[in-house]
């Protein structure tokens, strides 16, 4: 055997050190933006940006040098997302990996004629009127939730510990599966495998995702690829070397199947007993993608959605109202615990609606939309801890934005009101960062004050949110569908806790952390993973709580 001297080794060893050392330097330095937008400590980096720089930011050292801009300007956030959004697509990223994670070209990776044709289909599910005609099965799912609560303390003494985060990922979850796609994954059930899977997938197949980000770039060209064995031979290849793209895929082939069941399932009793027979399925043929199918089944030719996307339409529905509502429900229940008045001015307002009822029956949709504290409590929620913190686009050619807020040329130190955005430019618009400036919602923009909704005058925002003028929800085209229904769920869901349960804070804090949703963490035990831990009572006078029944399977 052959050993190197020392002096040929050494001056390898130091080349390779310098070379090492280089490179990371220069990913630092090109990435420091990057690092700064995903650190999962850094909301407060996100929230201090109006303030601190203006409501337009360069960011600088992206990939290879490439500055991108941080906006919460409101005439500029209203011209990227509705005048000029043509120019302002989804970043080529994001498009690629939920093209990927849905299986298919759905809502949430396609552009333009075709991302209105398909939002066409989808808006239509999500109107007040058909959202108010899933109250009796949001009931459902939340009366599960009661009983799985009233169980788990039941014969303990008040107060009793429990981690709010799982029961109420359980309950979304759950409450997606059964008004939105017809499906129970039986989430309630200790035991349920179907529901341990598919959360786990849903969960987790995202942030995969995000850790492969040296090949998110390449993404969207690579699902196009033909022949179509090639690409999962490769894929093989890749998952073999690489665990993070086996999770991936592990992640995203135990979610398609339960869409391909349901879709298929749904197509035979379309063909068998045409409309009628829908009513046979798991939520009577109420649920969102009964109605979809139906109506992609009546459509015209022309209109008509191809399988695969319709199957994509289904993740994107599951997935996007799967993590958001969880986190915001959570984030709320740790507010009424702190705060033992707004708990009981909140209780008092759904025990005088309940009171003008009668014994045993429920508030409806619009009984329930109307309250006013909750209205305001949600709202400023909302507002506040905005469970999405910034979105990304890409330019497509050079744009003239305008601005609110001026800004001052870096080249001749005038005052500019309107800002060029080069074609190529990475834009973050900064959607929890505008919901707490200061020059929009006052000085008091980063405190969490209900009121403030219920004086009209304050509610006045110059942003272009689509909800009550926060940027939460988003707007323009790409707006959230979902947003009527995530409301109504999260004020049934939070009436119906306030009616049965009391609420009180344990003493570790809980930090929130920047994840795909803004995720709960308990100080110094951040390896035990997401949790809320909060104490509840059961209260007396709905200490009988009715028991319900999941929903059948077709
Ligand atoms: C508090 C709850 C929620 C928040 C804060 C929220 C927020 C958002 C935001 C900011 C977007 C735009 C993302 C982007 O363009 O990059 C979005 C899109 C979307 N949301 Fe929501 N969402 C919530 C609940 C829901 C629910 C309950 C559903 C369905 C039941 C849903 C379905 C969708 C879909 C399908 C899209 C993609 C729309 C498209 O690409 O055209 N969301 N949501």
């Amino acid at each position: 055997m052959v050993f190197a001297s020392h002096d040929s080794v050494f001056p390898l060893i130091a080349g390779s050190c310098g070379l090492i050392f280089l490179v990371a330097a220069m990913f630092k330095r090109w990435n420091r933006y990057l690092l700064d937008l995903h650190n999962p400590d850094g909301l407060d980096w996100h929230y201090s940006m109006p303030e601190k720089y203006g409501h337009v930011a360069r960011l600088k050292g992206g990939f290879f040098g490439a500055d991108a801009l941080y906006i919460t300007d409101p005439a500029a956030l209203s011209s990227i997302l509705i005048r000029q959004q043509a120019w302002f697509p989804e970043s080529t990223e994001f498009a690629g990996l939920f093209g990927i994670v849905h299986s298919g070209d759905g809502v949430a990776s396609v552009k333009g004629r075709e991302h209105r044709k398909q939002r066409k289909h989808m808006n239509a599910l999500f109107t007040a009127n058909r959202v108010s005609k899933l109250t009796a099965l949001f009931y459902a799912v939340t009366r599960q939730l009661q009983s799985k609560l009233a169980t788990a303390v039941a014969g303990k003494p008040p107060g009793q510990v429990v981690d709010m985060f799982d029961y109420l990922t359980r309950t979304t979850l759950e409450l997606v599966g059964t008004a939105g796609i017809g499906h129970t994954f039986n989430s309630f059930d200790d035991k349920s495998k179907a529901f341990e899977e598919f959360h786990g997938a849903i969960t987790s197949v995202l942030p995969l995702g995000s850790r492969m980000f040296l090949v998110l770039p390449f993404l969207e060209s690579w699902r196009r690829m033909k022949p179509v064995w090639l690409r999962r031979t490769l894929a093989s290849i890749a998952a073999f070397f690489w665990p993070t793209v086996a999770k991936f895929r592990a992640a995203i082939y135990s979610m398609h199947p339960v869409y391909v069941q349901i879709y298929k399932a749904r197509q035979r009793l379309l063909e068998e007993g045409g409309s009628a027979a829908l009513t046979e399925t798991a939520a009577d043929g109420k649920d969102l993608m009964s109605s979809m199918i139906q109506a992609n089944w009546d459509a015209d030719e022309a209109d008509k959605m191809p399988d695969d996307v319709v199957l994509a339409n289904m993740g994107s529905i599951v997935h996007g109202g799967q993590e958001t509502t969880s986190s915001s429900l959570a984030r709320f229940l740790t507010i009424v615990a702190e705060d033992s008045d707004l708990q009981q001015k909140l209780r008092a307002e759904l025990q005088n609606a309940k009171a003008k009822k009668a014994p045993g029956e429920d508030l409806d949709y619009v009984e329930i939309e109307k309250l006013p504290i909750l209205d305001a409590v949600v709202r400023e929620m909302l507002r506040v801890y905005s469970p999405v913190t910034f979105i990304w686009r890409q330019t497509t050619k050079d744009v003239v934005v305008p601005l609110t807020h001026p800004i001052r040329s870096t080249t001749t130190g005038e005052e500019i009101n309107e800002m060029l955005i080069e074609q190529g430019t990475a834009v973050y618009l900064g959607l929890a960062a505008a919901n707490r400036s200061t020059a929009v919602w006052g000085p008091d923009a980063s405190e969490f004050k209900p009121e403030r909704w219920l004086n009209r005058t304050q509610t006045e925002s110059k942003l272009p949110g689509a909800y009550s003028g926060m940027m939460t929800f988003l707007s323009g085209a790409k707006v959230c569908p979902g947003r009527i229904f995530a409301i109504f769920e999260m004020k049934l869901i939070l009436s119906e806790l306030l009616l049965a349960f009391s609420f009180d804070p344990v003493s570790e804090p809980i930090d929130w952390k920047m994840g795909i949703a803004i995720e709960p963490r308990v100080r110094g035990r951040e390896k035990e993973g997401l949790q809320v831990p909060v104490r509840i009572t059961v209260l007396q006078q709905v200490n009988n709580l009715r028991g319900a029944a999941p929903v059948r399977e077709v």
